[in-house]
């Protein structure tokens, strides 16, 4: 099987290392350099303090004619309209998986509604070092569900088991992706404005209550089933990830853009079709807002 991996992030990266034993692997990267990189000298894959070189394919994106069986889109939220405004890529290509963070791709998706379109979630820890190398900080798994048609040839990725890097398949995508979103939306814009750990959100009393009124209010509007295994759940998040820094404080820190608009800003919009007004919500959506659009600047 031909598997296709759309950015040449930390997870497009990690996807590569694993697969790239069991399938033809090619990487779509948005800079040519770092397609020739990726061909020249391999992916470098850190895990447990061990290094190994894994051959693959790499090519621009834009120069693509992608005609994968499978194709992974790993693009940050905000990249997403331009992959898809991206003709040959959709032309040739049957199955597609989004593995974004949030929710703001979904309405995105309907021009595709004749393919299998699949979304999914990410539940490792990745870390990109540079153009070639990647680091699995944390293992996980990646649960699938199917938004548009069927599984396709993503079926196979059950039929290997790859050590430490599971895949899942799920009936209900709103249910895997709310459950992520909750907890993105619990942690991220919290540790982003407060810069803390995500750890110091259960440490630190006032932290954590500021967590739990955040999450009383978004939970209004979200199509959460059982409201104390969703607080649990972010809860076990918190501790397990307890040392790291959340990607919106990265992000903020290092002034690149944010996936706030996916995360409170579906969460906002969703307030918004129901009538329900989301004070909390919309002021920590400002304020990663200010903040990404130069606060730290100016420090
Ligand atoms: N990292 C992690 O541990 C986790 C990440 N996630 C989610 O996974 C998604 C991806 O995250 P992550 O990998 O960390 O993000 P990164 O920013 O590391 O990677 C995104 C990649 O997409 C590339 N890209 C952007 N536009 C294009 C384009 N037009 N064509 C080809 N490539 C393009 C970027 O290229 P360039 O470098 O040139 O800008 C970059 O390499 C996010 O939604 C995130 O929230 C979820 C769980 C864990
Ligand atoms: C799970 C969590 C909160 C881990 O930091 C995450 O997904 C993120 O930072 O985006």
């Amino acid at each position: 099987m031909k598997i296709g991996i759309v950015g040449g992030g930390a997870i497009g990266l990690l996807i590569a290392a694993y697969l790239s034993n069991e399938y033809e692997v090619t990487v779509y990267t948005r800079r040519s350099a770092q397609a020739q990189r990726l061909m020249n000298e391999g992916l470098r894959f850190v895990k447990r303090g061990e290094t190994k070189r894994v051959s693959l394919q790499a090519m621009a994106f834009a120069e693509a004619n992608i005609n994968d069986d499978l194709v992974f889109i790993t693009v940050k939220q905000y990249d997403i309209a331009t992959i898809i405004n991206h003709r040959n890529l959709f032309d040739q290509v049957k199955t597609v998986v989004f593995l974004q963070n949030g929710m703001g791709h979904i309405k995105l998706l309907s021009p595709l509604m004749e393919k299998n379109i699949i979304v999914g979630i990410v539940e490792h820890g990745a870390l990109k070092h540079d153009d070639r190398t990647v680091e699995h900080t944390g293992i996980g798994k990646i649960v699938l569900a199917s938004l548009y048609g069927t599984f396709g040839q993503a079926v196979n990725l059950s039929a290997k088991s790859i050590s430490d890097f599971p895949f899942e398949f799920a009936n209900n995508w709103e249910n895997v992706l709310v459950k992520k979103l909750i907890v993105n939306a619990a942690i991220n814009p919290l540790t982003a404005l407060l810069r803390i750990k995500n750890g110091d959100l259960l440490k630190v009393k006032p932290y954590y209550e500021m967590m739990k009124l955040l999450f009383s209010e978004f939970k209004q509007v979200l199509p959460i089933e059982d409201e104390q295994k969703a607080w649990e759940h972010i809860v076990s998040v918190c501790q397990k990830t307890a040392e790291n820094y959340s990607s919106m404080l990265m992000d903020i820190s290092q002034n690149r853009k944010t996936e706030i608009d996916a995360i409170l800003g579906y969460v906002l919009e969703k307030g918004k079709e129901l009538g329900i007004t989301l004070p909390l919500s919309q002021f920590l959506f400002y304020a990663i807002k200010g903040l990404e659009e130069g606060g730290t600047k100016n420090e």
